[in-house]
């Protein structure tokens, strides 16, 4: 019979493609696998275009940081679902779970542990979420991407493995992504990603700039679901509200990217060589993991940063000048770092872990 693998993880897509990165590689091994996620979040979008996974979605409550009467129903939502991920656990008897965070894994990481099924959770970020905070006591192993973090979780069961990135975004060509966008080779073009849910802060920047931006560059601008201002049509700029099977190609195209320092988009761009251009998330709408992922990668050389409290029209212009101008120092950085061995590092803790090896 075949191994079994769970993976959960979602609420934003970040959450998500950590977890597309790795599935197709346990595919190709012959592991059964199976996913647990929220019924109607990101997560099932974006698996349900993953071959060979069996998708179930149960009920989940999210952990807010502010007040809001769903506060109140939350708790219930989240006993549902904790209930809902046990008895499915108990059926597909995984040999081992694997967490990529985000608030619906806390259901399944608990019903993981009451069946007692080993669990490797994934944190990408500087500092642990909330979601891997509830996780870490019950987890066998935790895999951190950045270094940093080992300060901030205190356990041996934390290990510094790097970013997981999906092995389709090395495969973009800059032609493919100048024709689906209709843009000229004789501009530069400038990608713009305010994180896989959007940024209206960062949206509202880039449309006030746009007529000076489009006289130099052309942007192709990912704005976030229903986010697409539609009374906007100018040659060389392309609204998307998140593209898929298309990314790595218009990555490929871009000469520098504007971004959030959403970890997982922050080490594609490392990879792929992109200078950025970093707009980490505010505190005070976060717990502050975008602002030390941006200052981390900007004292490596490989991004500048605006702060989202000093992003003015002015402050923008000027900070991607700079990034312009430092362009080719960035690059020759980013050239220095390799993180090729990560997902065969991730895979072997996975199957050490695992119930059956
Ligand atoms: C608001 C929020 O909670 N943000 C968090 C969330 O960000 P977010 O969900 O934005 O996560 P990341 O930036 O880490 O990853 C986004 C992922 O979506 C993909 N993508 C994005 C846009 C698109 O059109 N197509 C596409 O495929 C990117 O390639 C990347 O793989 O998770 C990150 C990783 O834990 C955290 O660092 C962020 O703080």
């Amino acid at each position: 019979m075949s191994k079994r693998i769970l993976f959960t993880g979602g609420g934003s897509a970040g959450h998500v493609t950590v977890n597309v990165a790795l599935i197709p590689r346990f595919v190709a091994s012959g592991w059964d696998v199976s996913y647990i996620g929220s019924i109607k979040g990101i997560e099932s979008e974006l698996i349900s275009n993953v071959d060979h996974v069996d998708y179930h979605g149960i009920s989940t409550g999210k952990l807010r940081r502010y007040m809001s009467v769903e506060n109140f129903k939350d708790p219930f939502r989240i006993v549902k679902g904790v209930f809902e991920a046990y008895s499915l656990i108990r059926k597909i008897k995984p040999d081992v779970v694997f967490s990529k965070g985000g608030f619906v894994s806390v259901p399944v990481v608990i019903g993981a542990k009451l069946n007692n099924v080993p669990i490797i959770i994934h944190e990408s970020d500087i500092t642990p979420g909330l979601a891997n905070k509830i996780a870490l006591p019950l987890a066998t192993k935790v895999c951190v991407t950045f270094p940093e973090t080992l300060d901030h979780i205190k356990s041996d069961k934390a290990t510094y493995v790097g970013a997981i990135i999906r092995d389709e975004l090395r495969t973009g060509n800059a032609t493919r992504g100048r024709s689906l966008l209709k843009f000229v080779d004789s501009k530069p073009i400038i990608l713009v990603m305010g994180g896989s849910l959007g940024s209206k802060k960062i949206n509202g920047t880039i449309r006030n700039n746009l007529p000076q931006l489009l006289k130099q560059y052309q942007v192709v601008h990912i704005c976030g679901k229903g986010q697409i201002d539609p009374s906007i049509h100018l040659d060389g700029y392309q609204q998307f509200e998140y593209i898929q099977d298309e990314l790595s190609d218009v990555i490929a195209s871009a000469d520098v990217v504007v971004t959030r320092a959403g970890s997982n988009s922050i080490f594609e761009f490392l990879a792929l060589h992109k200078p950025m251009l970093l707009i980490p998330l505010s505190r005070a709408a976060s717990r502050g993991d975008q602002i030390l992922n941006a200052q981390s990668f900007q004292k490596a050389g490989y991004a500048e940063v605006l702060l989202e409290e000093e992003l003015t029209d002015e402050s923008f212009i000027q900070s991607l000048e700079l990034l312009l101008y430092n362009r080719q120092q960035i690059v020759d950085n980013m050239t220095k770092h390799d993180q090729s061995s990560t997902i065969d590092q991730v895979i072997q803790l996975i199957q050490k872990a695992a119930k059956r090896k």
